[in-house]
């Protein structure tokens, strides 16, 4: 969550272009990169940017304990999970694999402490009180660190990796539908200086 203010949230479509964009993800400063398990590339997906030296990757998305399994022989780095449940949470945090699961809510956060999680995903983060709703849940819960995701842009993401308990922020913006590799070189380029 420290390595780049920005995690780019990938839907990948097409294999193939998988290690090209993890390529121009990196030249712009974006090193950890999150594939989402959305498409039936995904898996292939991760392999291939795996090659890419310099890329982190890992896999969103993760909402079973097959899903988990079947990433794990992919070798994926980490796993992010838009919400969080005992059993996935207890398999994941078991196989010291890190973890990043959504919460939303109190009860949320509680049932990550339990766990041993301190870091977590603010899932739907502008559709779940944006900034304003995460400064209320994290005074309670001052030893946790999050990773707010869903509804963030370029625009907006400066404010919300100025409040202190926000280590990086996740977002899709990075990498528009139908952009060139250049152009998503020059939107990393920007986002790996956000927060700096
Ligand atoms: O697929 C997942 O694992 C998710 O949990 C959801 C994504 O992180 C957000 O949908 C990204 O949000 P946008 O940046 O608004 O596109």
């Amino acid at each position: 969550m420290r390595t780049s203010p920005v995690i780019p949230v990938l839907v990948i479509e097409d294999a193939a272009t998988a290690r090209p964009l993890a390529e121009a993800l990196v030249k712009g400063g974006l090193r950890v990169l999150e594939v989402t398990l959305r498409t039936p590339a995904a898996i292939e997906a991760i392999r291939e940017m795996k090659q890419v030296p310099g890329a982190i990757v890992g896999a969103g998305t993760v909402v079973s304990t097959d899903q988990f399994e079947l990433v794990m022989k992919a070798d994926a780095e980490f796993i992010v999970s838009p919400g969080l449940t005992d059993r996935l949470g207890s398999a994941i945090t078991g196989s010291g694999v890190p973890f990043l699961p959504g919460v939303a809510t109190a009860g949320d956060i509680m049932r990550g402490l339990d766990l041993g999680l301190e870091h977590f995903k603010f899932f739907p983060a502008e559709t779940s009180g944006g900034l304003k709703a995460l400064k209320a849940l994290a005074a309670p819960f001052y030893q946790c660190k999050f990773c707010p995701t869903g509804g963030i842009s370029a625009a907006t993401a400066p404010e919300w990796l100025a409040f202190d308990p926000i280590l990086c922020v996740g977002g899709s913006w990075v990498t528009p539908k139908g952009a060139s590799m250049a152009e998503v070189e020059t939107l990393a380029r920007e986002a790996s200086a956000l927060g700096r």
